[in-house]
Order: structure tokens, then C-alpha cells, then sequence
């Protein structure tokens, strides 16, 4: 009933406290009665997920880790995308050096998230195609508006998802789903990805979802926070390790994969019928 409460005056607009708007990519409000941080991404059109909006995202959780917030709930200020995943501008033609920190900054902000020490969980309120996908599964519950797609669509585009968005996948879904999801390269409609567990919940709003996620933050109210957070890095330990360990080999494949010429027209083609996806309309 408590936890009830406490996200209906979340989502009802109850007294909420604007903490930071310093970041241009991403805001954090603080509800001051739940403590619980709304992180927002606003890089119209479609949150595409570019160099600077990788460090906002950071800088916001590290200042939601900071500022003692009891949870974090991300999600969109687009009302029909969540994130459109990488921004492709980062790896099309791209500029080594500009691609080398993009990448890097990939790998910290995915470290911050997946291994965030409160409560995390998407408010997935549109489409959530792959490293969209891979925000939503790195937070521990996923509540999604009905009529959008989420998934690991990379071998659409010619790519392979590195181990590490795999291993958030398969914190969510078992492994037989899983490998057959990321070899087709499948986006999941909202049913089915409820039907599958790659989401926890449906919402009929944003408001709603918001809601939701934080009744799944409320849960934790009564549980000591060290003992949580610790077992929830215990859970979490090999996967970042994994990274960790593997960061400098894991950026080199990518710069490596992104000079390849035969993905580099794969890209260029991708792109071309997103461009003529929008002229039809
Ligand atoms: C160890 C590692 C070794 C090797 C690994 C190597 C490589 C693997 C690396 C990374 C894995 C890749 C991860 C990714 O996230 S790739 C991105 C995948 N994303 C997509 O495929 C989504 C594409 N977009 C869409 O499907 C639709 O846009 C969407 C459903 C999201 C929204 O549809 P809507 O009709 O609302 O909008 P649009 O008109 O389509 O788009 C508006 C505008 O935005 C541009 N756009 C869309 N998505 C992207 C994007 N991801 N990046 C850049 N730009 C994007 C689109 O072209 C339109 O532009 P404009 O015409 O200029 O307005």
C-alpha cells in the first residue's frame, strides 16, 4: 500500500524538486517525497544515441548515484521513441578519433548503468531498437506502452551486438530466446516482448509506466539498501568484469569493424531507406 502511494504521488506531479537541468541531452528530476530520479533523454528526433547524449546519460547517473536518490527510472521526452539506439551518424563515414571516444563512452556509460548501485528501471514509452534495447535491459524492470518494437535488431543492419549487449539480454531473457532473438535480429511488438519477459509490465501512458516502475522501486523499501545494492553487483559482477577486462580489444573490433568497406555500404543503404521511410510519408 505504501509503495502504492508512493508512486501515485510520483506520477500524479506531486511535489517534485527540478534538481538538475545542467546536462543538455538528459534531465534528472527528484521527486522530493520518494526520492526516487526520473532521468529523461531529449535528443530529438529519436534519442539517437550520440557522443554527447552517452556523457549526459553518465553524468546524470552519476549525480542520481550522488545525490542518494532511492531509484532511477529512465525513460524518453519523445512521445513515440525511447531511443532509436546508436546514432549511425557515429559509425557512417566516421572520424576515427570522434568514433574511438564514442565507443569508450558506450562502454562507461553501459558500466554505470548496468552496474548502478539504486534501483533502476525503463519507462519504455516508444520504440526501443538496439542500443535502445540495450538501455532498457541493463536496468533490472522494464514497464512498455503498448503499439511500439523493442529488440537487438544489429544482424538487420549487417552487425553483430557485442558480448556485453548480449549479456544484458540474457540478464532478461533465457538463452534459448535470446540467441534466436539476436540472430534474427528480431523487434518484439510490446505483446510479444511482455509474452517473452523482455519486458516486466505494460502501461497504457507514460505517466502510467512512470508509475509502475516506481511501485517496482517502492518494493525495495523495506530492504536494507547496502545488502541490496550488494547482492544486485554480486548478480551483475562477471558480466562488467567481462567488460572491464576486455575494453581495450572490445573498442579495437569496432573501430575495426566500422573501417570495413562492405559495412560501410550496409550503413550508407540503412540509412538511405530511413531517409526514404520519411519522403513517402
Ligand atoms: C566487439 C564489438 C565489435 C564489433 C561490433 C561492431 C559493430 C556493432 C556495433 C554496434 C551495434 C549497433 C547498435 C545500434 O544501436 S545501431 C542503431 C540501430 N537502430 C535502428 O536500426 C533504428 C533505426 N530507426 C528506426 O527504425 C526508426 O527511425 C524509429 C522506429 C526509431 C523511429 O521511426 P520514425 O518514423 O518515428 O522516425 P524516422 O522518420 O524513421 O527517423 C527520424 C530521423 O531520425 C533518423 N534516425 C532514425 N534512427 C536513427 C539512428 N539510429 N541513427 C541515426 N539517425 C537515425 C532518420 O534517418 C530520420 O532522419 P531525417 O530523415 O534526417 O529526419
Amino acid at each position: 500500500m505504501l509503495h502504492t502511494n508512493l508512486s501515485r504521488l510520483l506520477a500524479s506531479g506531486g511535489p517534485k524538486r527540478l534538481i538538475s537541468t545542467v546536462n543538455k541531452l538528459t534531465t534528472v528530476e527528484v521527486n522530493d517525497k520518494t526520492g526516487i530520479a526520473i532521468l529523461t533523454m531529449n535528443r530529438p528526433p529519436v534519442n539517437g544515441l550520440n557522443l554527447e547524449l552517452l556523457q549526459d546519460l553518465k553524468s546524470s547517473i552519476d549525480e542520481i548515484e550522488g545525490n542518494k536518490s532511492r531509484g532511477l527510472i529512465l525513460t524518453s521526452s519523445s512521445p513515440t521513441i525511447f531511443s532509436a539506439g546508436l546514432d549511425i551518424l557515429e559509425m557512417y563515414k566516421p572520424d576515427m578519433d570522434r568514433c574511438r571516444a564514442f565507443w569508450s563512452q558506450l562502454q562507461e556509460t553501459w558500466l554505470a548503468l548496468y552496474g548502478s548501485s539504486v534501483p533502476t528501471a525503463a519507462a519504455i514509452n516508444g520504440h526501443s531498437p538496439a542500443g535502445g534495447c540495450l538501455l532498457a535491459t541493463s536496468c533490472e524492470y522494464r514497464v512498455m506502452v503498448p503499439k511500439f518494437t523493442i529488440g537487438l535488431n544489429e544482424t538487420q543492419l549487417g552487425m553483430i551486438a557485442p558480448q556485453w549487449f548480449m549479456s544484458a539480454f540474457l540478464s532478461v531473457l533465457p538463452q534459448r530466446e535470446a540467441e534466436r532473438a539476436l540472430n534474427q535480429g528480431r523487434m518484439f511488438t510490446t505483446e510479444e516482448a511482455l509474452r517473452v519477459g523482455l519486458i516486466d509490465e505494460t502501461a497504457n501512458s507514460k505517466e502510467e509506466a512512470i508509475e509502475k516502475c516506481a511501485a517496482f522501486i517502492g518494493t525495495f523499501a523495506k530492504v536494507n539498501p547496502l545488502a541490496r545494492s550488494l547482492t544486485k553487483q554480486q548478480f551483475r559482477a562477471a558480466d562488467l568484469q567481462q567488460l572491464k577486462n576486455g575494453r581495450k580489444e572490445d573498442l579495437e573490433k569496432f573501430l575495426f569493424t566500422v573501417s570495413q568497406p562492405a559495412l560501410q555500404k550496409g550503413l550508407g543503404i540503412y540509412l538511405e531507406g530511413l531517409k526514404k521511410k520519411v519522403k513517402k510519408q
